[in-house]
């Protein structure tokens, strides 16, 4: 019997698309030793143009700077297309940092920005409001390891969060918080979901050799 094609984009223009892709291509060879994913055949693609949008059964926005990403999302005419296909057909999507930023509805903290001609414009999808560079600069980049084993249900209990000048969720609309941390006495939220939209401010990608929250995000929202 032919497999069921599952094609999974990384927005591939700019930041941490290539750390995603071989997360991506690593998990598929080890998901195709397995029987459980037998009637599946994975492929990960990099997503430069409208035309690779094509048959994707999910798509990843990555790390990077969310500024240069808007603008070049505006210059190569994805900007649209992704969010007809985010938003209005429901493609499974994951954002990490920059990609939560872009994925989110409402954004704070990017008001002084002059873009000549272009304007400061996000896909949106979640329906929640983050804060960029919430934990002031590149210099207070940090890691924590959480307990992501509820906010997954996979035994995902010591999670290595790599934070780099990242956004925190400080408004929910209709997502749902998954992780939080808890800095000076104040819990902020760094992990946020609807049905078919995934947000962390921190980085699975920047993971050596641990696919799990990959994994997780391929069981969870591509393949139901
Ligand atoms: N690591 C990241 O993706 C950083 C996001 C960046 N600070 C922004 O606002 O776009």
């Amino acid at each position: 019997m032919a497999k069921k094609q599952i094609r999974v984009g990384v927005l591939a223009l700019q930041g941490s698309f290539r750390e995603h892709l071989s997360h991506l291509s690593k998990l598929f060879e080890e998901l195709a030793k397995s029987e459980d994913y037998s009637e599946y055949e994975f492929k990960d693609v990099a997503v430069r143009t409208a035309k690779d949008l094509e048959g994707l059964s999910g798509i990843i926005i990555c790390g990077g700077e969310s500024t240069t990403m808007s603008i070049l999302l505006q210059r190569k005419h994805l900007l649209n297309p992704l969010r007809q296909l985010i938003r209005e057909d429901h493609l499974p999507a994951w954002g990490t940092c920059c990609g939560l930023i872009l994925l989110s509805n409402r954004v704070t903290n990017n008001t002084s920005l002059k873009l000549g001609d272009l304007k400061y414009e996000v896909i949106g999808g979640l329906d929640a409001t983050v804060d960029r560079n919430s934990f002031g600069r590149q210099i207070d980049s940090f890691t924590e390891t959480i307990d992501l084993s509820g906010a997954t249900g996979e035994e995902i209990h010591d999670f290595n969060c790599v934070f780099i000048r990242a956004p925190v969720i400080s408004g929910l609309g209709n997502a749902r918080s998954l992780a939080k941390i808890k800095r000076n006495d104040t819990e902020l939220i760094v992990a946020v979901r609807n049905d078919t939209v995934l947000g962390t401010s921190f980085h699975p990608e920047l993971v050596d050799g641990d696919y799990r929250f990959h994994k997780w995000f391929i069981d969870e929202f591509v393949l139901t």
